[in-house]
């Protein structure tokens, strides 16, 4: 009815007047939220400007430079080809983002700049770098987003990279391009292993099984973590050999074995009492999704532990990178997107699973965790 009030409309109509942006920026009580709120906008704005100062960082192996310590302008310039003008503008940028930091000046007088807050915390997470490296290919995509919204773009780049999203036939992937993806998948994975397992115990298991495993980094660290458990991997054929011939590699030997297949249209083996989907199912379309969790419950006894990881839509304090990046990012891939647990939840009773249960990981941007009983 229109008596109801709502009052985030007389908020906006506020808001959106130029006379109440000059006295909220000016009356001391409002003036630094007029600044917070500001400076939010004009971050989105700069986005892809902030991001392009963090690709050539990563081009120029920046951080890898001043990890043992702060290094003068002279020194750097000719070692990232540039003068000492352009390196001076470039760095500069550098430092406002916090990626780096000025030191003082050398004995000759050339300022000196080291590891800001996050050049420091990229040297622990060398997967960011990989991640930004690969985005050049998300943000040609993303060079008419209003084409890629309507689904009018036939190929992007990012649905060539990651094959099996789109191809009708994943299992037939040639070894090159799984070879690329299944890399980066291994160092993005430290992201989220870790945080996994923290947040659940595999004690009381006996054989996992982990789905859609890639490389096999997350069995990895499974095997590193609980000694006792039989350990099995399941991907595409030509995945799950560059999984085999890892963990033969590194003796597991009877241990660990991976088994090469199209989990849309093979059945999984049976025989775990835990399997894991660890950044799976949010790749793929509602009706893909369901047949995956049916197969996995299919491969399962009733009583059977099901773990499902990934980074989901609608996490407090990380919308934007659950609904934002993650929400683009598969757009351009070509298939999935990122769901909020309710919507998992419901998938998984559809498939055959009960006493669902969201366990609180340590960094939900990366990863969330969904435990799950089949029923
Ligand atoms: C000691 C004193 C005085 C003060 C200390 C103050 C203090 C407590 C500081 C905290 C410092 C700290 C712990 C910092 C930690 C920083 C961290 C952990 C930063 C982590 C950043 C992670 C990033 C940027 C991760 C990016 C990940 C990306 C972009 C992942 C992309 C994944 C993709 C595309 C996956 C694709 C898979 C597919 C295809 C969707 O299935
Ligand atoms: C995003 S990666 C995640 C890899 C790993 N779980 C991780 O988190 O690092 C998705 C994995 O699912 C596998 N996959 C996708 N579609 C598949 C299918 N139809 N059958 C078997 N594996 C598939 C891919 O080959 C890839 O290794």
């Amino acid at each position: 009815m229109g008596l109801s009030f709502d009052w985030r409309e007389w908020r906006n109509r506020l808001i959106a007047r130029p006379g109440f942006q000059r006295w909220a920026a000016d009356f001391p009580l409002t003036r630094p939220i007029a600044r917070r709120r500001a400076r939010a906008l004009f971050d989105i704005t700069a986005g892809f400007v902030y991001s392009q100062i963090l690709y050539a960082c990563v081009e120029l192996e920046l951080v890898d430079q001043l990890a043992e310590g702060p290094l003068a302008l002279s020194t750097l310039a000719p070692r990232l080809r540039m003068t000492e003008p352009q390196a001076d503008r470039f760095l500069r940028a550098a430092v406002a983002l916090d990626l780096l930091e000025r030191r003082g000046v050398d004995g000759e007088g050339s300022p000196r700049f080291g590891l800001g807050n996050h050049g420091a915390a990229m040297l622990a997470n060398p997967g960011i770098a990989a991640m930004v490296k690969h985005h050049q290919m998300l943000y040609r995509d993303l060079e008419d987003p209003l084409a890629l919204l309507r689904g009018e773009k036939a190929q992007t780049e990012l649905g060539r990279y990651w094959a099996y999203a789109s191809s009708l036939d994943p299992a037939q992937e040639a070894d090159a391009s799984v070879r690329e993806y299944s890399e980066l998948m291994s160092v993005s994975n430290a992201f989220v292993a870790g945080d996994v397992l923290d947040a659940y115990s595999l004690q009381s298991h006996r054989c996992l099984m982990d789905v859609g495993g890639g490389q096999g980094n997350f069995l990895l660290a499974v095997a590193e973590r609980w000694p006792h458990l039989k350990l099995r991997l399941f991907d595409l054929p030509a995945v799950a050999e560059r999984a085999q011939q890892r963990f033969d590699a590194l003796g597991l030997g009877e241990r660990a074995e991976a088994i090469g297949g199209d989990l849309l249209r093979t059945p999984l083996p049976q025989g775990a009492d835990i399997c894991s989907l660890v950044r799976v199912v949010h790749d793929h379309d509602d009706d893909q999704a369901l047949q995956i969790l049916q197969a996995v419950r299919a491969s399962l006894e009733r009583g059977a532990t099901l773990l499902l990881a990934e980074p989901m839509a609608e996490t407090p304090g990380a919308e934007p990178i659950g609904d934002a990046y993650f929400g683009l990012y598969l757009l351009a891939m070509g298939s999935g997107r990122p769901r909020p647990p309710h919507e998992l939840e419901a998938m998984l009773r559809e498939a055959g699973f009960g006493g669902i249960q969201l366990r609180p990981t340590r960094r939900p941007m990366q990863t969330r965790l969904l435990v799950a009983t089949a029923v």
